[in-house]
């Protein structure tokens, strides 16, 4: 019997800390041994010649909307699952809403988890949501396994899944602090977003400006400031998702130095995207909080290389194409972007490439930081005792993103047509090689 289940040879091993040349053994899904030193001699019943190819822990997509149970057919936990497969990612952080049942309580938290483990590729995790009417819940679904709680302070699309009201905030806050778990919040002023999209609709103004002005910075800036008084107030972690602009990050900024323990996410869209590519690709680009302007996304970039923003998730919150249509009017149309198969091919190409974030800051974002922030031990790193969860990566090859390369239940993507440097050429999950040849391979 060979002494070891797999053996990656000669690659350049990225990890938060440092990149070095290096040997790695797995077995019964762990990283046993990473030898920098020396080649790893003893059997293996598979070996991989990462030779030239760079070795990265697997992405922790700490943000995706899957949509399953009861909206399957706008995406689903397979073909989500593959979607991160085959961007790099290991690992993913199912959001509470749009699935239906949201995930409010213990007994729909628990159809959740049996359906991931029977058709995920990769590692799953759910968040549990905090609204007006489950603080009774929360214990229960902490208890359940959720790795933090999310709560929308804006109207989040979805009918069954209510945005919290400050009293809400107050309560639910005391609630998740005293068992010393963590929220996510979705930080817009209602009032601000509301007021504006209403005047800016009796004008006849629905361009693709017009809906982003509807949805300004400082509507982020006042939720996060609210919400952060509440932190300050009830002591509970708090973790701000999808910041898109500095400004907002400042503001997070400010609070940590005050001893607050607040975190921030941006996402691959605000870091890629403007204003002008939500214009010109209508609803397929539309988010909220919505892209900015190509000053912001550069002063976003800057925000990430100085360490300002903690985890970089994809927000992938897909629907069907006939949801995806704007003709003039763009308050209409479904608010999600599909990203959670590009977000290294962004990180690389935009990031490391085009303005040299080191590769280490990379890792350190999209994997280091969830595994550390949402408590996922033996996780996002690679190193012995971790869990076997890599991602392959050939830096000298560049690729133009291809409608069929997706594995998304719907094939639209902002990024289609985008040219990206640093091609996906295998990932592992638990040692289980689940992607390679540009084809998911799981349960082959
Ligand atoms: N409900 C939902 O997924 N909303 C997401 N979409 C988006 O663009 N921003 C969000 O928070
Ligand atoms: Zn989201």
């Amino acid at each position: 019997m060979a002494t070891y289940d797999l053996i990656i040879k000669n690659g350049t091993v990225v990890t938060a800390e440092r990149t070095v040349q290096a040997d790695i053994a797995v077995k019964d899904g762990k990283i046993i041994k990473v030898s920098p030193d020396k080649a790893i001699e003893e059997s293996a019943d598979r070996v991989i010649n990462a030779e030239g190819l760079h070795v990265f822990p697997g992405l922790i997509d700490s943000h995706v909307h899957f949509n399953e149970p009861g909206r399957a057919d706008w995406e689903g936990l397979e073909t989500g699952s593959k979607s991160l497969a085959a961007g790099g990612a290991t690992s993913f952080f199912d959001m509470p809403l749009n699935s239906t049942p949201p995930v409010i309580n213990k007994e729909n938290l628990e159809r959740k988890q049996e359906l991931a483990k029977e058709k995920s590729v990769v590692n799953a995790f759910c968040w549990g949501g905090l609204v007006p009417e489950n603080i009774s819940d929360l214990k229960a679904l902490h208890d359940g396994g959720v790795i933090g709680f999310k709560a929308f302070m804006s109207p989040s699309g979805i009918e069954d899944f209510n945005n919290a009201d400050d009293e809400t905030l107050y309560k639910g806050m005391k609630e998740i602090a005293s068992f010393g778990s963590l929220l996510a919040v979705h930080a817009e002023s209602t009032v601000m977003c509301e007021e504006l999209a209403a005047e800016k609709k009796a004008a006849g103004k629905t361009s693709a400006q017009d809906y982003v002005d509807s949805r300004p910075i400082i509507s982020e800036i006042e939720a996060v400031k609210r919400v952060i008084s509440y932190a300050e107030l009830t002591g509970c972690k708090l973790h701000i998702v999808h910041a898109s602009s500095r400004k907002v990050v400042k503001v997070i900024e400010d609070a940590k130095k005050r001893g607050v323990d607040v975190t921030v996410e941006t996402c691959p869209h605000y870091l890629a995207l403007t204003v002008e590519d939500l214009a010109e690709q209508k609803a397929i680009a539309k988010c909220a909080p919505p892209l900015r302007d190509k000053h912001e996304l550069e002063d976003l970039w800057e925000a990430v290389k100085a360490g300002e923003i903690d985890t970089i998730g994809s927000d992938h919150s897909p629907a069907p194409a006939d949801m995806k249509v704007i003709t003039d009017n763009f308050f209409e149309g479904w608010g999600g972007i599909s990203g959670a198969q590009s977000t290294l091919n962004i990180l690389l190409t935009e990031g490391h490439f085009k303005r040299g974030v080191p590769l280490e800051k990379i890792v350190e974002v999209a994997a280091t930081n969830p595994a550390k922030i949402f408590n996922i031990p033996m996780k996002g790193k690679i190193d012995a005792g971790y869990d076997a969860d890599i991602t392959i990566v050939n830096l000298s090859e560049s690729f133009v993103l291809e409608k069929d390369d997706l594995e998304y239940r719907h094939k639209h993507s902002p990024y289609i047509g985008h040219e990206y440097q640093g091609k996906v050429k295998t990932t592992i999950v638990n040692g289980e090689v689940v992607f390679e040849n540009d084809k998911i391979v799981a349960g082959k």
